[in-house]
């Protein structure tokens, strides 16, 4: 658009340079015609250099009407604080220079290339971002990343078609329908169970190394398949299983030094140019991303036949969603496609942390298995009902989202010229909402609100005094919208996991990364390796 708009403006400006210059004789010969389209391609790149500069030095530093904001001194003139402050996503960098500068509201600072951020510091103002909306929208660079890979389904969608979207799926999330779910999510988890107790029958040692993140996402695309749209991916009894595989390669789950690099091209670079690199792991990440549509495609048609021929299955959302005859197949490709993602990776992170929580706190693990244990006798008599009443549960799990959001930052662009806590935002402004200044914020949470403490849920500080102290499932219109059925399925899984394994880490203070690309989990070499050993007696 930029680029037309030049050509566009060059064209003008040369057509205007002839007529004057013929009109007052200021060019005495006459020029060639092949010279008029040279003339215009040399403006255009004057202009688009120009305007480079002008967004690179000029703007950040000269006229925007953010630049009195404060925020932290950038340490190189050209390249503000360079692409690693963009890549942090937990926000404790962001959180140290506001501590420092004492920043209670807006904060702005220089990313790549001096491209300006804003930071609001305060949850109040990042509830205020998040309520507006559709002025506040998903940055087109998102659109062209992860709206590649997921389609044009809720995730990505704005305005009227967000609205209309989410009035359609919500549909997908009553309580009725989360219940029936309920089976599901026992089953699974009974499964996963069974399953690390026999890989740690088969290991020879009581305590083998079992990498939970494996388990964790295994367990939860099985839920998801089966939830969405009542299909076996069959993740955990086929490790190898295609689908699990395609999920890693689109959404670089294990990142590797050449995937971060392709990753970070990848938010830059048009379809057309990712699509002609000669990289093996693009050709594999466009393979993956063609064999997840090809199969939302196939469980539709399937859907389809069965509902003309007036077989009923088992409920699930895809089914719900298309009795409502108001979404295309390929509408309801894009849905199915943002569903499974949106509900896979979010549990399975949060899965991986309680483990790695457990491991790091005994004291804790003994008191929630004695808690799971005490409301139900034995693991054959795990129901729903037994795990809504299970108070330290309960706190265990909000307290794991709490300190660990499986999505700890969003970002918004300006769609149009507005306000943020009184300030003017003009637009096209990138705004980082971390989920951290709310999280972890000591004024609403204490001075141990960095620590892992379940018992925090009991007592009347955080979340019980401000609505905006915990927004790991966001807020808003656009809030987490399976946000009842992550908490179900959380529970029921932490239900199973601790209370028939204790967790050990596989050495002492183990160090781990914190890494993927959406959502975040720890990560050693790739995994979670964590001792794991049955606990006798349930
Ligand atoms: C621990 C689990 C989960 C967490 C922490 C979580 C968190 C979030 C967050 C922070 C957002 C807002 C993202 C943004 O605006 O950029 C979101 C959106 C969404 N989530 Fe979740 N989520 C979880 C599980 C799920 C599950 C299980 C489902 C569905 C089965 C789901 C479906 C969605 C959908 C459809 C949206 C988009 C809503 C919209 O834009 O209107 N999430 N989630």
């Amino acid at each position: 658009m930029v680029l037309l708009r030049t050509l566009i403006l060059s064209s003008l400006e040369v057509y205007i340079l002839i007529r004057l210059s013929s009109i007052t004789s200021l060019i005495s010969w006459k020029l060639p015609t092949v010279w008029y389209p040279i003339g215009v391609i040399i403006l255009t790149l004057f202009q688009i250099v120009g305007y480079g500069v002008y967004c690179w030095l000029i703007y950040p530093n000269f006229a925007s009407p953010l630049r009195g904001l404060p925020g932290p001194k950038a340490p190189s003139w050209w390249n503000g604080h360079g692409a690693r402050a963009d890549k942090e996503r937990s926000g404790e960098q962001k959180r140290v220079w506001a501590r420092q500068l004492s920043i209670n509201g807006l904060m702005r600072y220089k990313g790549i290339l001096n491209a300006e951020r804003l930071v609001p510091t305060d949850p109040r103002v990042i509830a205020e971002v998040l309520n507006k909306t559709y002025s506040f929208v998903k940055p087109s660079i998102l659109q062209l990343s992860l709206g590649r890979v997921l389609g044009n389904g809720i995730i990505m969608s704005e305005g009227d078609e967000h609205k209309y979207q989410r009035k359609t799926l919500v549909k997908a999330f009553t309580p009725r329908i989360l219940r029936s779910f309920s089976t599901i999510f026992l089953d699974k988890s009974k499964d996963m169970v069974k399953f690390i107790a026999r890989e740690i029958n088969q290991s020879g040692s009581d305590n083998p190394v079992i990498d939970i993140n494996s388990w964790s996402s295994r367990c939860t695309l099985d839920i998801i398949g089966q939830t969405t749209a009542g299909i076996n991916f069959n993740a955990m009894a086929d490790p190898s299983n295609n689908l699990l595989e395609a999920y890693d390669k689109v959404f670089l789950l294990a990142p590797t030094k050449r995937k971060s690099w392709l990753n970070a091209v990848n938010m830059f670079a048009p379809l057309w140019i990712m699509k002609r690199l000669p990289s093996k792991t693009l050709k594999d990440i466009t393979a993956s991303s063609h064999l997840i549509q090809y199969f939302c495609d196939d469980v539709i048609r399937h859907k389809r036949v069965e509902a003309e021929k007036g077989i009923e299955k088992n409920i699930d959302m895809l089914s719900i969603i298309m009795a409502q005859n108001s979404l295309s197949d390929l509408e309801l490709r894009h849905q199915l496609m943002n569903l499974i993602a949106a509900g896979h990776e979010t549990i399975s992170a949060a899965v991986s942390w309680a483990a790695y929580e457990l491991s790091r706190h005994p004291e804790i693990a003994t008191r929630l298995r004695t808690a799971i244990r005490e409301a139900i006798p034995s693991f054959e008599s795990v129901t729903a009902q037994a795990i809504e009443n299970i108070p330290y549960l309960r706190s265990f799990c909000k307290e794991v989202l709490r300190l660990h959001p499986s999505i700890p930052v969003t970002i918004r662009e300006s769609a149009i010229d507005e306000t943020i806590n009184g300030q003017f935002i003009p637009k096209g402004t990138k705004i980082m909402l971390f989920f951290a200044f709310a999280n972890l914020s000591e004024e609403l949470w204490g001075s141990d609100s960095e620590e892992f403490n379940p018992d925090r849920w009991e007592r009347s500080e955080g979340v019980n005094a401000s609505k905006y102290a915990n927004l790991t499932f966001s807020m808003g219109p656009r809030t987490c919208l399976g946000q009842r059925f992550a908490m179900i399925e959380f529970k029921t899984i932490i239900t199973c996991l601790a209370g028939m394994f204790a967790f050990e880490e596989e050495t002492k203070d183990m160090v781990i990364n914190i890494e993927g690309k959406i959502t975040q989990r720890p990560v050693r070499d790739g995994k979670l390796p964590l001792k794991t050993s049955v606990v006798p007696g349930w």
